[in-house]
């Protein structure tokens, strides 16, 4: 059995070796003398990405470089995850001027950058820097923000099914001229259990779990009226808004059908967690304070750290050192194996 389950059932294809490490479905790949993972300054070459990278179980991904960053100070404080005294964490990528990516022990926050393209160059990047590495059994999560349908700015919603501009649960792109579509998967169970983290009676917000629609544009994709161009009337947008509302949408970002749609191409289970700036319904200028903004950013990041520290059956409380006692999957086996009786 797979080190952190599967949401796969037993009849679809699995993207895995039996001991839980990435396959590729890309025969080229281990036919290549070397591979250069372009947009991360990193090759399998070059650097000894096993040595690096093999301990990897989280990887964390978000937009902006800054907020990666914080994520990846914030999860080495709740890890107790210790690095050599007197140094820092380095930007691993930042030769590459694209992405922003911070290793913490066993988790990765990198950068993704705005919308289906950024995300879908770096998710086939770090699926082979996975492959590569050997990592076993590696769990993806997003860690967004986005626009609420019917919910307040400030909400986390957890990604239950991403759907498309068309309200499909797929992800098309266009291969050698034609048409190709993946299905666009989440982990349900995943999903689940990052709900069962919530905390009504502690957290001052609510965390809601939903249909996401991911769309290839911030304004008119997204039903605005303030854009540089609009076609469309106040009456038009809101019962467009309302029809995704019926439908089981409450949030729209740009990213989540590519990012689980690969990752389900790629055996590994996923899921996305973002906090809304605004509810849609009410407006669409993002007007809320920045210094709230920054708050509300965390809230994904504090239920994303409860999900790690569950895995790692730390609660906060028990140091890592770097390198050494952290690579041991027998010892992430028990405590996953544990976790799961409690089921
Ligand atoms: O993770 P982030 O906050 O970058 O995600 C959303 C979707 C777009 O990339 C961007 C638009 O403002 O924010
Ligand atoms: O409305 C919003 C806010 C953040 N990100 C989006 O894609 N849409």
């Amino acid at each position: 059995m797979s080190l952190l389950g599967s949401s796969m059932s037993s009849d679809e294809e699995r993207d895995e070796y039996p001991d839980g490490t990435v396959k590729l479905r890309n025969p080229n790949i281990e036919l290549m003398d070397q591979d250069i993972l372009y947009h991360l300054a990193l090759g399998s070459g070059s650097h000894d990405l096993q040595e690096m990278f093999g301990d990897v179980k989280f990887v964390c991904m978000g937009g902006t470089p800054k907020r990666m960053e914080t994520f990846a100070h914030y999860i080495m404080a709740e890890i107790g995850y210790k690095i050599p005294a007197g140094t820092q964490l380095q930007d691993i990528s930042a030769f590459s001027y694209r992405y922003s990516m911070y290793k913490v022990g066993p988790v990765l926050s990198i950068s993704h950058g705005m919308g289906v393209p950024s995300v879908g160059i770096l998710l086939h990047e770090m699926i082979k820097l996975m492959y590569h590495a050997k990592c076993k059994d590696p769990i993806f999560i997003r860690i967004g923000t986005c626009g609420g349908i019917g919910v307040e700015g400030g909400t986390v919603v957890i990604t239950e099914e991403a759907v498309d501009g068309l309200l499909r649960n797929t992800y098309e792109l266009s291969v050698l001229g034609q048409i190709v579509h993946r299905p666009a998967k989440l982990d349900k169970r995943l999903a689940r259990e990052l709900k069962s983290l919530a905390d009504p009676t502690e957290d001052p917000y609510e965390t809601v779990i939903g249909k996401t629609m991911c769309t290839h544009d911030f304004y008119e994709g997204q039903g605005r009226l303030d854009g540089a161009f609009c076609n469309f009337t106040e009456s038009d947008k809101m019962d467009y808004l309302n029809k995704l509302h019926d439908f089981g949408v409450v949030n729209i970002e740009m990213e989540s059908t590519i990012f689980a749609a690969l990752t389900h191409h790629a055996g590994i289970r996923a899921a996305v967690v973002c906090v809304t700036l605004l509810d849609r319904l009410k407006g669409d200028q993002v007007n809320t304070p920045k210094e709230v903004m920054n708050e509300w950013q965390k809230r994904p990041q504090f239920l994303v750290s409860r999900l790690i520290k569950k895995y790692l059956s730390l609660g906060g409380l028990k140091p890592l050192v770097s390198h050494g006692s952290i690579r041991s999957p027998r010892r992430y086996k028990l405590v996953q194996q544990e976790s799961e009786a409690h089921e």
